[in-house]
């Protein structure tokens, strides 16, 4: 089995992207060494402050956060990166080539459950002769250089794509090291399993209640078959089983907080998300646009999702 090194350098892959993807999945590593310590290492817990965007953060979303950040920012390659758990972009060498988007730790509220949660990353490439700015984050997802994640999950696994598909590592414990353990990833066109947090059903649009309604009508509905549901409440774990075994998976618009009309980030969730369920052949939507194709506004900025199998995401939308 290859590892990760030889995949990257018997490729296409430049050898600053390798030196990219490389810093970013050695740290992944190191963050998942201080999650099997779990509270042996007292790091469970919240951190006692908010992110930028009022959200408690736990102690693991800042130890994950300044892991990364301290980690890339002293890479000759990085021109800057925006996190999650950041204000602000945080621009590192003008001369880098490289612009990094991430979530240190998807999935929050399962840190203190022991459950899956990960770090989802995106990357763009972007020279300039000044500082980086927010401005140049603000890309189109279609851009990206690269996007991926690594699930700390019963193994930990690192899934990516710089754009000639998607495929699939698992960490070897012993080595240290990721080792390709499925080469190509297809999401089928149809499903039975659908993801989204039906608790929220009350607040959605008409046209998403209309086809959650349907769903679960099962075989006597309109569908004619019966739809099974679930939902890991970490997207990194919710897309990592659609890509393992299809399905759709939906965080909508809703009215629960009006500030808030869709959940996920589009820089660090959404469009690397979205690269890798479209290089699995499904399709990444908001309730009305491509997600790649969205121009951001901010770094920060929340769109509603709608993603995985690519007929069941036509149905979806198709409810107006
Ligand atoms: O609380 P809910 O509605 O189950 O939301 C779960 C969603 O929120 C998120 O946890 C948000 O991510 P963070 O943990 O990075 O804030 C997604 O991963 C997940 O899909
Ligand atoms: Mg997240
Ligand atoms: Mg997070």
């Amino acid at each position: 089995m290859q590892s990760l090194s030889q995949f990257l350098a018997s490729g296409s892959t430049s050898e600053s992207l390798q030196e990219v993807l490389s810093v970013t999945t050695q740290t992944c590593i190191e963050i998942s060494n201080a999650l099997k310590k779990g509270s042996l290492a007292g790091i469970l817990g919240m951190a006692g402050n908010e992110n930028v965007q009022g959200e408690e953060q736990k102690k693991l979303d800042v130890i994950s956060n300044n892991m990364l950040k301290s980690a890339l920012l002293a890479s000759p390659v990085v021109r800057a990166i925006a996190s999650e758990e950041e204000d602000d972009i945080v621009p590192a060498h003008t001369d880098g080539e490289y612009l990094i988007a991430f979530d240190p730790l998807d999935g929050s509220s399962n840190i203190d459950i022991n459950s899956m949660v990960g770090t989802i990353f995106s990357i763009y490439h972007q020279t300039g002769t000044a500082p980086a700015t927010e401005a140049d984050f603000l890309q189109p997802g279609k851009n990206q250089a690269a996007a991926g994640y690594v699930l700390y999950g019963p193994s930990t696994m690192l899934v990516f794509t710089t754009g000639n598909g998607v495929s699939m590592f698992t960490l070897d414990v012993d080595k240290g090291e990721f080792v390709q353990t499925q080469p190509t990833v297809e999401v089928p066109k149809d499903t039975q399993e659908f993801a989204i947090n039906m608790s929220n059903q009350r607040f959605w649009a008409a046209p998403m209640q209309s086809y959650v309604t349907d769903l679960i009508s099962g075989k006597e509905g309109p569908r004619e078959k019966n739809f099974n549901m679930r939902w890991v409440a970490a997207m990194v774990g919710d897309v990592h089983r659609i890509l393992c075994r299809g399905g759709i998976f939906i965080y909508p618009w809703d009215n629960k907080d009006p500030s808030k009309p869709g959940k996920l980030r589009l820089m660090y969730e959404a469009n690397p998300m979205g690269m890798l369920i479209e290089q699995a052949g499904g399709k990444a939507f908001t309730h009305t646009d491509r997600i790649l194709d969205i121009q951001p506004e901010g770094i920060h900025q929340r769109v509603a999702v709608v993603l995985g199998a690519a007929n069941e995401v036509d149905t979806c939308l198709s409810y107006k």
